[in-house]
């Protein structure tokens, strides 16, 4: 991919201000490995841990990490170690970029080591599966008392490698404290790359993490060739399941229609280089998700278990979300795609505006209108 990158001095004036001390970017996944080349190149002193010594090697010393960034090569300032300890210790800005399933045991391994003044920010998008917590849940378990105003959370339509080309991108920054968020948002905005803030941190956590459930979701239904319409119709009532979610979490429904929300969704339920999308579009041409799975290397689809968090959330919260639920049928239940559709195109009829995404309120007298096999698939009609 051709290299992009706005030149600093096109329309941010760099400051010293606005220059870290320190990066850490911790995981040398395709995000990571982007964030950190985003990092060096906007000229904050950046480090990035590795798992393994052969890519802290090829970053090193081929200015590339060829495995998870092929056809990109890293600032020859952007230094790499697997020592993690060591780099968290002396790091301002640590970015945390494993997958979810990862973040609470790697998180476990810096909290002795953290800095007080250093700001964690998490960059994952998921909810765990046995407990179905947000990151910010895991997090808050896992770090100190005194250290919770230093956690800040990343998200928003970003593919790594248009990060990594300096393409232009638009991200948020979540944080209890403000004015932590200000300071991760002064640090991450370049010319190429704008960053908003909000305080909703629950908002933008839900939004990054659902956003890759409706793009299987859309991906399936492009890999079946259902067509434009119902592509749209994926995206917009996805859009309102995660709404409902969220708002049952204790979000802001405007969050879900920001850059974490729908700008995400647009972006992943969308564009090709999607691994969410794609993998679902594979699923809906007929291939098994144990040879997709195969194929993907290692690479995350957050996804697919989020799935069946999102579903197991819903369940518990009483709320119908029947696009999730029927795709959680044919992840986990081998339930036939076409019958999950016809399903979903016969649920109750239902008025479009919908008070229920504002403020939470369980669907339990809808689901008494239903037909008993509807209720078991989907829940109650939405
Ligand atoms: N890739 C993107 O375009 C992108 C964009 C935005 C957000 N994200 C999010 O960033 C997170 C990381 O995704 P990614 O795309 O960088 O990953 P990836 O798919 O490129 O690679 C997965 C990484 O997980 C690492 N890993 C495996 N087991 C681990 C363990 N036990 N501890 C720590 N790390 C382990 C592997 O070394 C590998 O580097 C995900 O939550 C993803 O949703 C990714
Ligand atoms: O490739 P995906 O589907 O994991 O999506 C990557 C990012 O989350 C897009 O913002």
């Amino acid at each position: 991919m051709a290299e992009h990158h706005l030149d600093w001095h096109d329309s941010v004036e760099r400051t010293a201000s606005k220059l870290c001390p320190a990066v850490g970017v911790i995981g040398a996944g395709s995000y990571g490995t982007a964030l950190a080349i985003h990092c060096a190149r906007a000229g904050h002193p950046t480090v990035i841990w590795c798992r393994s010594q052969e890519v802290a090697d090829e970053i090193n010393t081929q200015h590339t990490n060829s495995r998870r960034l092929p056809g990109h090569s890293c600032p020859k300032k952007l230094r790499a170690t697997t020592d993690l300890a060591g780099m968290v210790r002396a790091s301002t800005l640590l970015l945390l970029a494993v997958p979810s399933a990862h973040i609470a045991s790697t998180a476990q391994r810096c909290v002795e080591h953290l800095p007080p003044d250093a700001v964690l920010v998490c960059c994952a998008k998921g909810i765990t599966t046995d407990t179905l917590q947000t990151m910010e849940e895991l997090l808050l378990e896992v770090v100190p008392r005194p250290q919770h105003c230093q956690l800040a959370y990343l998200s928003g339509p970003s593919f790594a490698a248009e990060v990594a080309a300096g393409m232009p991108t638009g991200l948020t920054i979540a944080a209890r404290e403000e004015s932590v968020a200000k300071q991760v948002q002064r640090w991450l905005s370049a010319a190429n790359l704008r960053c908003y803030r909000t305080t909703d941190v629950v908002g933008l956590e839900f939004g990054g993490a659902l956003k890759n459930v409706i793009a299987i979701a859309c991906g399936m239904a492009d890999g079946k060739g259902y067509g434009a319409n119902g592509r749209a119709m994926i995206i917009t009532r996805g859009l309102h399941e995660m709404t409902r979610l969220a708002v049952a979490k204790g979000a802001n429904p405007m969050t879900l229609g920001g850059l974490g929300g729908m700008g995400d969704l647009i972006l992943t339920c969308t564009g090709d280089a999607s691994r969410n999308r794609t993998l679902g579009y594979r699923l809906g041409c007929g291939e098994s998700m144990a040879s997709i799975l195969e194929g993907m290397h290692g690479a995350v689809a957050e996804g697919v278990a989020t799935t069946r968090a999102a579903k197991l959330l819903a369940d518990s919260l009483g709320l119908a979300v029947p696009i999730i639920s029927g795709l959680y049928t044919i992840l986990y239940e081998d339930a036939d795609i076409d019958d999950v559709v016809r399903g979903l195109l016969c649920l109750p009829l239902t008025s479009e505006l919908d008070a229920r995404m504002f403020s939470y309120e369980p669907d339990k007298e809808a689901s008494s209108q239903q037909q008993p096999q509807q209720q078991a698939a989907y829940g109650c009609g939405v």
